[in-house]
């Protein structure tokens, strides 16, 4: 199989319980919520995506003829060094191209996979970081893993519906839009309110980071 990728670069996590560590980020191109033309953004089932997912000709993008040169190419981002290589999959949604042979793949370059998913369809399942990032309005499959991330407000979200699901850390991510001072505010109330959450924030968009 091959995969369309529409950038690839090194850069910081910025984002949730990784924030800070050092990381290719591999993002594919397509998404199963959104087509990514600003003119479906209002009909979407999500529509506050940040993010151009659109074809892969973003920096380090491209078709990918298989798995080894997807890994080979990340590798290539990291650097000679095999200490604590980490590769963050993302898009778009990154389950709807991820398989077997890419996790082989990334695994046999030694890097610790990580995910960003809006957790519509099941994550592989031998993916090492999980993080899954609910979007209202649609069904939530992948109900498990290592960070639920809420991008926060969100209408139509049940909170307390979300404290049930299986994962270690729940974390609120104030939405990115022209709000985004009052949405600051609204997820710290959260926070303060119930001690389950924590707050993460883009940490990369203050830094200037990719
Ligand atoms: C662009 S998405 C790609 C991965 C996957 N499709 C998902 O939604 O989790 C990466 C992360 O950015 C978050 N995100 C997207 N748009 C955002 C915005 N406007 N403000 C804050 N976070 C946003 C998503 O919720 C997700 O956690
Ligand atoms: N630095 C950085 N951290 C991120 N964490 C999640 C991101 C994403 O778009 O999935 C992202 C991103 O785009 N850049
Ligand atoms: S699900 Fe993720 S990639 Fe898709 S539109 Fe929403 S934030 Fe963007
Ligand atoms: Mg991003």
């Amino acid at each position: 199989m091959s995969y369309a990728v529409k950038e690839m670069f090194l850069t910081l996590q910025g984002e949730g319980v990784h924030a800070g560590r050092r990381a290719v980020f591999v993002r594919f191109a397509g998404c199963n919520l959104w087509s990514g033309r600003e003119q479906d953004r209002a009909s979407a089932i999500c529509q506050f995506c940040d993010t151009d997912f659109v074809g892969t000709d973003g920096l380090g993008g491209g078709k990918f003829a298989d798995a080894a040169a997807l890994a080979t190419a990340a590798a290539e981002f990291w650097g000679e060094a095999v200490e604590r290589r980490f590769v963050v999959l993302t898009g778009g949604e990154p389950m709807l191209q991820i398989d077997d042979a890419i996790v082989d793949a990334f695994h046999a370059e030694s890097f610790e996979i990580a995910i960003e998913s809006n957790g519509t369809l099941p994550v592989h399942p031998r993916i090492d970081w999980v993080c899954i990032s609910p979007k209202a309005g649609s069904q939530v499959v992948q109900r498990s893993g290592d960070e639920l991330k809420l991008v926060w407000p969100q209408a139509g979200t049940d909170i307390t519906a979300l404290e049930t699901w299986d994962f270690a850390h729940f974390l609120l991510q104030p939405m990115d839009n022209a709000q985004a001072q009052a949405n600051h505010a609204a997820a710290i109330d959260m926070v303060l309110a119930r001690p389950k959450w924590r707050l993460t924030i883009q940490t990369h968009k203050l830094l200037g980071l990719r």
